[in-house]
């Protein structure tokens, strides 16, 4: 019987042949047969309800709020995503403080290396008569506005090296060991597969020979945070987070606290502060700068604050998402999914994130304004400066934005100001400023502008410009900020006037 419906049933349906039940089938294995039809019936409509329902939920729940941080590197995302962090979810924040000692520890030793290298470079002068050849650099920006790499100006100052005592070489024998817990530090903090030591300039970027030099040192660059992490909890005591100290005698921290001394010897020593000058070096205004703080920071029960991790340096390899849930009364009641993505800024690369991300709320671009007297670690005959002109414009004008908010943070005017006050000529980099005065108000004034015009001029369709001036190391007035942003998001009613400021 069976046999003759399922042909009858079959003819020209390919499909409900493929269905139809064996053709000798007996009536035991009939009945079997539906009662496994039954259950599969069962369950599947159980989880078309379940698909119904969370398709119900999710038109109901709002979407989330994604935002994109984008910028060249060292303009301050990581920094930006580690406010995020700070402002949503403290606790986990504050949790994981622990992880960033080695990264401090990391930072102090590449600055020490950094006067290490200047001093190297001090003897070979003198013991010689060497004089680096001119290098033919690019000088200015031919479309956008002339900014100088700044190399010639490091060179002339490069000529009054002050000579080494046989104190200084001591010291600087004595601090060699460091060069092996850099080699530590780094094989701790990338873990197989998480990370990627590149070629990387470290100085303040001048340009110089010096810098030319060590653009050969490297930086490491992390992929998941999580890797690293995981190793330095593993590392740490059990009560770790509330200062105790490292039980690992092989820890790296015990060489630093054991240099200490040296170290600040090294950095508060006249002549060695007028050799960095000359060479044109501003550690201070480095990324991971922590040599003020070293007999705290190389202290065995050395726990890292807020500042310091804000203040640490981890170069970012890849692309991460970072999921928070608003919380109610930051949103007026409702809770809110909100999604920060960092990017690592790579200059190869910092671009080529953007058409990924068109589905974005807004995109969060940092400028770090004190980068005018710089070159690019990348490319160092590419001022700064003229790169973040450039990306923005490149964001800017991409058809696949022209719908996307784009927040400007003219970031790292903390170091902007101080450079300025140290008598650096802003207009001798950014020859289109010519001869205005060099003082905060008006070079700061000048490059919002110019972000400004070229937003207006190249943005595929008219959007407000939300500009910021900003210091993301420092967490009050950028909490401030990002609360203000996720409101506005959130809203789709950006305040200008508090953006704007
Ligand atoms: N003084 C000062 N330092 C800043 C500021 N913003 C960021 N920094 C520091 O600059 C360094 C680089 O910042 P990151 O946030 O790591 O830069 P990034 O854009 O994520 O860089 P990549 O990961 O290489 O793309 C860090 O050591 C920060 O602490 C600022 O406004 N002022
Ligand atoms: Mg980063």
């Amino acid at each position: 019987m069976p046999v003759k419906n399922s042909k009858i049933v079959t003819e020209g349906d390919p499909l409900a042949w493929v269905m139809a039940p064996p053709p000798n089938e007996s009536e035991e294995q009939r009945q079997a047969r539906i009662a496994a039809e039954a259950e599969a019936k069962r369950i599947s409509d159980a989880i078309d309800e379940e698909l119904q329902r969370q398709a119900k939920a999710q038109k109901r729940g709002p979407k989330p709020v994604k935002i994109l941080l984008l910028g060249q590197s060292e303009s301050g995302k990581s920094t930006t995503l580690k406010n995020f962090q700070l402002l949503n979810t403290p606790k986990a924040f504050r949790a994981e403080r622990a992880s960033w000692r080695a990264v401090v520890h990391l930072n102090v030793v590449r600055s020490i290396r950094v006067i290490l290298d200047a001093m190297a470079e001090a003897q070979a002068y003198h013991a010689s008569t060497y004089s680096s050849p001119n290098t033919p650099i690019r000088t200015h920006a031919p479309d956008l506005f002339h900014a100088a790499s700044g190399s010639s100006l490091a060179r002339d100052a490069r000529a009054q090296h002050p000579p080494l005592t046989a104190e200084h070489l001591k010291l600087k024998l004595r601090l060699s060991p460091l060069l092996q817990v850099e080699e530590a530090l780094i094989r701790k903090l990338t873990p197989v597969g998480s990370g990627e030591v590149e070629a990387t300039q470290r100085t303040s970027g001048t340009g110089s020979h010096a810098d030319r030099a060590r653009a050969l040192d490297r930086e490491i660059a992390v992929n998941s945070q999580f890797a690293w992490k995981g190793v330095f909890h593993r590392m740490m005591g059990r009560n770790s987070s509330d200062g105790e100290e490292f039980n690992d005698p092989d820890d790296p921290g015990h060489v630093l606290h054991a240099c200490a001394e040296d170290m600040i010897t090294l950095w508060n020593d006249p002549t060695i502060k007028a050799l960095l000058r000359a060479q044109g070096i501003r550690i201070e205004d480095m990324p991971g700068f922590f040599l003020d703080s070293i007999a705290r920071v190389t202290h065995p029960k050395y726990i890292p604050t807020d500042d310091d991790i804000l203040r640490a340096r981890l170069k970012t390899l890849g692309v991460s998402e970072h999921r928070f849930t608003i919380k109610e009364g930051f949103t007026g009641g409702i809770s809110r999914d909100l999604r920060i993505y960092d990017v690592g800024g790579h200059r190869s690369l910092a671009a080529a994130w953007a058409p990924f991300f068109d589905d974005m709320n807004a995109i969060l671009f940092l400028a770090p304004l004190s980068g005018f007297d710089q070159v690019l670690a990348e490319d160092e005959s590419v001022n700064r400066l003229e790169d973040s002109v450039l990306l923005w414009k490149s964001i800017c004008s991409n058809p696949l934005l022209g719908k996307t908010n784009l927040i400007l943070f003219l970031n790292k005017i903390d170091i902007f100001r101080a450079k300025l006050e140290a008598g650096i000529q802003f207009g001798q980099y950014i020859i289109s400023y010519g001869n205005r005065p060099n003082d905060y108000d008006n070079t700061s004034a000048y490059m919002r502008r110019k972000f400004g015009q070229i937003h207006r001029e190249y943005s595929p369709q008219a959007r407000t410009f939300y500009c910021h001036f900003t210091s993301v190391t420092d967490t009050k007035s950028t909490s401030t900020v990002l609360l203000d942003i996720q409101e506005s998001i959130i809203y789709q009613n950006f305040k200008s006037v508090s953006l704007t400021g």
